[in-house]
C-alpha cells in the first residue's frame, strides 16, 4: 500500500512556489501547498486500489457474447510532466463459464487505473489484463481516447490532437472481423 505523505507534498509545493519567484506567505497562496495535497490525494487515490478487486463481483449469468460500456470519461496524469491527460475509455468483454462482471465495476476499473501517474498505453494494457486475469473471459477489448496537456498547453501545443490506443486480448486478437465491428460500436457517438 503506497502511503501518502500531505505534509511533504505541502513542503515541495511551498519550496516550487519559492523557486518560481512567488511569494509563498502572500494571501492567494498561503493555502496552496495544503490545497495541492488534498487534490494530489484525490487525483492519485489509484494508487491504492487494485482494478483487480472490481471484479470479485460475478453474477452467473450465461451470457457468451459482447458486453461494452463505452465513453467511460477519465481524468489521469501524464508520468512525464505530471498534467492532466484526459477523455473516454471503451471496454469490452465477451464472458465465459457465466462470469459477468457489474457494469459499473468496469468503470471503477479505469477509474482507479486512471488516478495515478500514468501512460496512456499503460491504462489500456492494465485494464485490459485484470479483466483477463480475474473473469478468464473469451476476449477483451479496450481503447483509449485522451487528450494530453503536456502536448496542448505546453512543448508541441496541438490542443485538439487526440490519441488513441487500444489492447486486444482473446478471441479478438485473431479476428479481425469483431475487432472492427467492436470498435464501430465504441467510437460511434
Ligand atoms: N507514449 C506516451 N507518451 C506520452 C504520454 N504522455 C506524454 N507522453 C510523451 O512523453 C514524452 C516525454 O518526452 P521528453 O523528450 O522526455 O520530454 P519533453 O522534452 O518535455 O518532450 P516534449 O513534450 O516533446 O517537449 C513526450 O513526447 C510526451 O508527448 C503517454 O501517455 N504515452
Ligand atoms: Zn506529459
Amino acid at each position: 500500500m503506497a502511503r501518502f505523505d500531505s505534509e511533504k507534498i505541502e513542503q515541495a509545493v511551498k519550496m516550487i512556489i519559492e523557486a518560481i519567484g512567488e511569494d509563498p506567505n502572500r494571501e492567494g497562496l498561503i493555502d496552496t501547498p495544503k490545497r495541492v495535497a488534498r487534490m494530489y490525494e484525490e487525483v492519485f487515490q489509484g494508487l491504492n486500489q487494485n482494478p483487480k478487486d472490481y471484479f470479485a463481483t460475478i453474477f452467473g449469468e450465461e451470457h457468451e457474447e459482447l458486453v461494452l460500456v463505452k465513453n467511460i470519461p477519465f481524468y489521469s496524469m501524464c508520468e512525464h510532466h505530471l498534467v492532466p491527460f484526459f477523455g473516454e475509455a471503451h471496454v469490452a468483454y465477451i464472458p465465459k463459464d457465466g462470469k459477468v462482471t457489474g457494469l459499473s465495476k468496469l468503470a471503477r476499473a479505469v477509474e482507479s487505473v486512471a488516478r495515478r501517474p500514468q501512460l496512456q498505453e499503460r491504462i489500456t494494457s492494465t485494464v485490459a489484463n485484470s479483466i483477463v486475469e480475474t473473469l478468464s473471459p473469451h476476449g477483451v477489448m479496450v481503447v483509449v481516447e485522451a487528450e494530453h496537456m503536456c502536448m496542448t498547453m505546453r512543448g508541441i501545443k496541438k490542443p485538439g490532437a487526440i490519441t488513441v490506443t487500444s489492447a486486444v486480448r482473446g478471441c479478438f486478437e485473431n479476428d479481425p472481423a469483431s475487432r472492427a465491428e467492436v470498435l464501430n460500436l465504441m467510437i460511434k457517438k
